[in-house]
């Protein structure tokens, strides 16, 4: 009997996933944290909520399952003793200098007993303005100062693949880049330890929100029962996935090698999934900007320790040989056009949601790549992407699979 959780693939029969409908967290941005919260422009959130609404609709038309963050964290707070755990430690990670203004927060939050109206507050942050009068006694609250927020917004939210990732029947709760997205991994802390779903049940875990080292999902993909890739990234240090690479045999999963891919640390390409995705069995997509220096390792288990070796051959030949088929497909994102394919991997080109063996959730803006990808014959579900882009995330980045069939 399956347990919760069942990822043993990127491409089996998408079952059940999870997203995040963008919310009012995106109305808190502003022009001058842009580059400290991740975002590159600010999206219009009535159409970015259309166009999510759009993506979940392709999702439920097909057959998945759809779980949305916010709903199960609600059902989370099971009690009220989790409830002012949940706020003391949100808190605890928000920042804040002056102990009185945490309480005065914490007395609004514990106020709101709709929980999922709590938890949507929790994700759209604070302005400073919205507190109320309270003593200010402390040299840090007489100063004040010119920032807006009393507690930052979480535009990342919808991307849903980052913050933790399921691997086989487990998750990786992830160490993530930056302050702003590590604050983010709260939520599924609460969900797995709390949610009637997943609290007693035999979830592995095979990576920690305290861990020193820094690893987020959109670097993880399960390329099959025995073989995960890792992007060694801006995101993703080589010391993480040794640790979860540990962990993942320690558990004695299926998984017998991890291939990490060394793609460098550039802002547009923050994760592998932003340049390499698979598609279907033997087929890929793949950045070309990424292919000439890209060096990808093997790490599987020794006798001692991990065994750990540089391959030598082309990235087919690597493909090929550790998923035992005969020869891979890599699809180019853009094809040979080097504008075209800088802009559309900028818009996530590249960064497909497989829901099927072969088939496939795209931004329709990405033209070029996208008739490529129907030539290599795959079925295409394609998503309006004008305002979900402005984050920098395409279908992969805003969906966790929860649940896919075997293949
Ligand atoms: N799996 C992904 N590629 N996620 C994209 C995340 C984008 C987000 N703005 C960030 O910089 O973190």
């Amino acid at each position: 009997m399956n347990g919760p959780i069942n990822v043993y693939s990127e491409i089996g029969k998408l079952k059940t996933v999870l997203l995040h409908r963008p919310g009012k967290e995106l109305e808190n941005l502003m022009p001058d944290y842009l580059e400290r919260l991740l975002f590159d422009d600010i999206p219009f959130l009535q159409d970015a909520q259309a166009e999510h609404d759009q993506f979940a609709k392709i999702l439920t038309d097909n057959g998945v399952e759809v779980l949305y963050l916010e709903d199960l964290m609600a059902e989370s707070l099971v009690s009220d003793e989790v409830k002012e755990a949940f706020i003391d430690e949100y808190l605890s990670e928000a920042n804040i200098e002056s102990d009185e203004t945490v309480a005065t927060i914490k007395e609004m939050l514990m106020a709101i007993e709709d929980k999922r109206e709590l938890v949507d507050k929790t994700m759209a942050g604070m302005q400073v303005t919205e507190l109320p009068e309270h003593d200010k006694n402390s040299l840090v609250d007489l100063m004040g100062n010119d920032y807006p927020f009393a507690i930052d917004p979480m535009p990342n939210l919808y991307f849903t693949r980052d913050n933790f990732a399921t691997i086989g029947n487990g998750i990786s709760l992830n160490h993530m880049y930056s302050e702003t997205r590590n604050r983010e991994t709260i939520y599924a802390k609460y969900i797995f330890d709390n949610h009637p779903r997943f609290k007693d049940q035999d979830i592995p875990r095979l990576y920690c929100r305290n861990e020193e080292h820094r690893i987020e999902g959109g670097d993880e993909l399960v390329l099959s029962s025995k073989v995960l890739a890792v992007g060694i990234s801006q995101r993703t240090d080589a010391k993480a996935i040794e640790k979860l690479a540990r962990n993942i045999f320690k558990e004695n999963m299926s998984f017998e090698t991890v291939l990490a891919f060394d793609i460098g640390e550039y802002r547009k390409f923050m994760h592998l999934d932003t340049v390499f995705t698979m598609v279907d069995y033997d087929k890929f997509t793949i950045h070309p900007e990424i292919e000439g220096d890209l060096t990808v390792y093997s790490i599987t288990k020794g006798e001692k320790d991990l065994v750990i070796k540089k391959e030598v051959d082309q990235l087919e030949s690597i493909l090929a040989k550790y998923l035992g088929v005969e020869s891979v497909q890599l699809i180019r994102c853009g094809g040979g056009d080097v504008a075209a394919a800088a802009r559309e991997q900028w818009n996530d080109g590249s960064n497909t949601l497989t829901i099927a063996p072969g088939e496939v959730v795209v931004y329709d803006r990405n033209v070029v790549t996208n008739e490529l990808l129907e030539k290599a014959g795959l079925k295409l579900h394609k998503l309006r992407g004008s305002e979900l882009v402005r984050g920098r995330g395409g279908p992969r980045c805003m969906s966790m699979p929860i649940y896919r069939e075997d293949i």
